[in-house]
């Protein structure tokens, strides 16, 4: 079953289209990897399937309903958010960051619970960083903050997960940690849809891979299909002997 599907939707900001006939749909209990060069447009995508931006034509349709009929609660359930790290404005600490992914079920007028409080401390325990807890969220590294947001994310419960390049900041073994973490949270019901610069990252983790490429979806299939080197050396604009040469280097096989 299809949990979010464009259909022709074109994105971008006033007076500036980045993608057009983008037709997608991502399927319950799959994870979808979304690849491109720097600019392309990713992010772009993935704010406006979460409402941060609206599109400019064409439609979303989330779990049978169209976007603009879901509230903001209602989505913020539905659909957690890891963005790219980025630093706070204000000093919260660790479990203050990742209590907020617990907004979506509280009444405006209440604080976070006990059980808000177990959930938090759960999902940071998770990543392994529990012992940040108490910090200032300002003061970690970006690796650590990319974690802390992943359990802030974790803890929206959320029956589909977007990750803008969850892994960018992290150290090889947290890299790995976080692969297999989305992994096992598809293995529980989770569907996935994250972008990353890493072509042998998507190969590891997704069901599916699109390649965005000049504003329009240049590729929509499985693993092998998609990742094949004259794919990559037109999305990233290398030719394909250089594309070849070195993944034999990059690529695990
Ligand atoms: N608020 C904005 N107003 C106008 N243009 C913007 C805005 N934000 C981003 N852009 C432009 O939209 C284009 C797509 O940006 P986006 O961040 O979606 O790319 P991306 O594929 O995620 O890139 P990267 O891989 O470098 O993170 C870029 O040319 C960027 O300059």
């Amino acid at each position: 079953m299809s949990l979010i599907s464009l259909k022709k939707l074109t994105i971008g900001y006033a007076n500036k289209i980045i993608g057009a006939d983008i037709d997608l749909e991502f399927e319950e209990q799959q994870i979808t990897c979304l690849l491109g060069a720097n600019g392309c447009g990713k992010t772009t995508l993935l704010k406006t399937i979460l409402s941060i931006l609206d599109c400019i034509e064409g439609e979303i349709i989330i779990n049978n309903k169209p976007h603009h009929q879901w509230t903001r609660r209602e989505l913020a359930q539905f659909i957690g958010y890891v963005p790219q790290a980025h630093n706070s404005i204000f000093p919260f600490t660790v479990e203050e960051v990742v209590l907020m992914g617990r907004t979506a079920y509280l009444n405006w007028y209440s604080s976070p619970q006990h059980n808000d409080k177990k959930i938090a401390g759960e999902c940071l325990a998770t990543l392994g960083v529990e012992h940040l807890k108490y910090q200032n969220y300002q003061l970690l590294s970006g690796g650590e903050r990319q974690l802390v947001l992943i359990a802030r994310a974790l803890a929206q419960q959320p029956r589909f997960l977007i990750m803008d390049e969850p892994t960018s900041s992290l150290d090889f073994g947290n890299q790995i940690k976080v692969l297999e973490h989305v992994l096992k949270l598809k293995k529980e019901g989770m569907s996935i849809l994250l972008t990353t610069h890493q072509p042998s990252h998507a190969k590891r983790v997704a069901d599916k891979i699109v390649l965005l490429h000049n504003g329009k979806v240049m590729a929509n299939a499985e693993p092998m299909q998609a990742l094949s080197i004259s794919n990559l050396a037109k999305l990233y604009s290398l030719d394909q002997e250089t594309i070849e040469h070195n993944l034999r280097f990059l690529m695990a096989d």
